[in-house]
């Protein structure tokens, strides 16, 4: 299976810059999360992922070369508007989406009957798509997106409203796709599940690419760190008359601390002992909500800040891992 590049993607709709050189590979055999505020032009970039939009600028490439119309015609697609015929019935719907996307009517059949299997849908097969429940209609939403076996992903805000077994369903489902080698990608605004899920994660805002890579590498480079300390019953601002503690906030059940200049974990644990018996410390690892937080929480700027490249998509530790792949 071959990477699927979205290349310096730009679009405007009237005034509003939806997406401003949005650079971003998929991978074969992984799961990359596309995260950004509302109306960062998560949807827009899919869109013109899967060819039912045209960029102003950029291009999308299917390994090396521009993708063709019949080669988006082996992508699946999820949109965030859910596409479905609500008069027509599951079983009806999902063959003739198959044989759209070049299936026999028999080889149809077979993918619909074994992906209402796969996503516990076989007792709606009969019933039109308009008296399900909305959680049911996003499984034979992800069986339309899968029924003619596409060589890669797309899928808008699948988990929204999905109850937990749903998640889970539509998790193991991305999660062998990929394993198969298929790129697959997928907006998402539960960062819990992206972080748990994504191989890489992909953060846009205001349609620019503001850092992608793996949680790992999305990490601040700060050797230091911060320190998460819980002290039986010692009130969150035990930390203010510390020389370790730079500053610190509450988190969890504790209170995370930034070291001062020159000052160590011990330096900390030594202060924070006389608070108190220490129930935990430890280096704190941010979560990708906190991360998304510091990237993505300026986003507000008004839109004539759009201008100038966001910090983080010029330091080079947060795009290296795409910079190797466009490379
Ligand atoms: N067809 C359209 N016509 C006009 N403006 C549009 C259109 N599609 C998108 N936009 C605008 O482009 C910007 C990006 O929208 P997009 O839907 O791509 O964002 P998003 O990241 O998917 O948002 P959300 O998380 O809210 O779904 C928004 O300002 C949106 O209003």
């Amino acid at each position: 299976m071959k990477p699927l590049m979205l290349e310096g993607l730009s679009k405007r709709f009237g005034s509003q810059q939806a997406l401003e050189k949005l650079t971003l590979a998929v991978r074969p055999g992984e799961i990359t999360g596309f995260v950004g505020g509302n109306g960062a032009g998560k949807t827009t970039a899919m869109r013109i992922g899967v060819g039912v939009l045209e960029p102003d600028e950029g291009r999308v490439l299917w390994g090396d070369a521009p993708v063709t119309r019949a080669e988006t015609e082996r992508f699946g697609y999820m949109p965030e508007e859910r596409g479905l015929y609500p008069k027509m019935t599951v079983a009806r719907q999902l063959t003739y989406l198959g044989e759209l996307h070049g299936l026999s009517r028999a080889e149809a059949r077979d993918a619909m009957v074994r992906w209402t299997e796969r996503l516990r849908i076989t007792q709606h097969r009969d019933k039109r798509v308009a008296t399900l429940s909305l959680g049911n209609q996003q499984r034979v939403q992800l069986a339309a997106a899968l029924v003619h076996d596409p060589d890669v992903l797309l899928l808008d805000e699948p988990f929204s409203g999905l109850d937990p077994l749903a998640v889970d369903d539509m998790s193991e489902v991305l999660r062998t796709k990929a394993e198969q080698g298929v790129p697959v990608l997928f907006s998402s605004h539960q960062l819990d599940l992206v972080e748990q899920l994504c191989d890489r994660v992909a953060i846009v805002r205001a349609g620019r690419l503001a850092a992608c890579g793996t949680h790992q590498e999305l990490r601040p480079a700060d050797p230091r760190g911060q320190v998460y300390v819980e002290i039986d019953g010692a009130g969150g601002d035990w930390p203010a008359d510390c020389a370790a503690a730079a500053a610190h906030r509450a988190h969890e059940q504790g209170v995370l601390v930034d070291l001062a200049a020159g000052r160590t974990e011990n330096d900390l644990l030594a202060q924070a002992a006389r608070h108190g018996t220490i129930r935990q410390m430890r280096r704190h690892e941010p979560s990708l909500a906190e991360l998304f937080r510091d990237l993505v929480e300026p986003a507000d700027d008004p839109p004539e800040d759009r201008g100038e490249p966001d910090t983080p998509a010029s330091d080079p530790a947060r795009t290296s891992d795409l910079d190797k792949v466009s490379a």
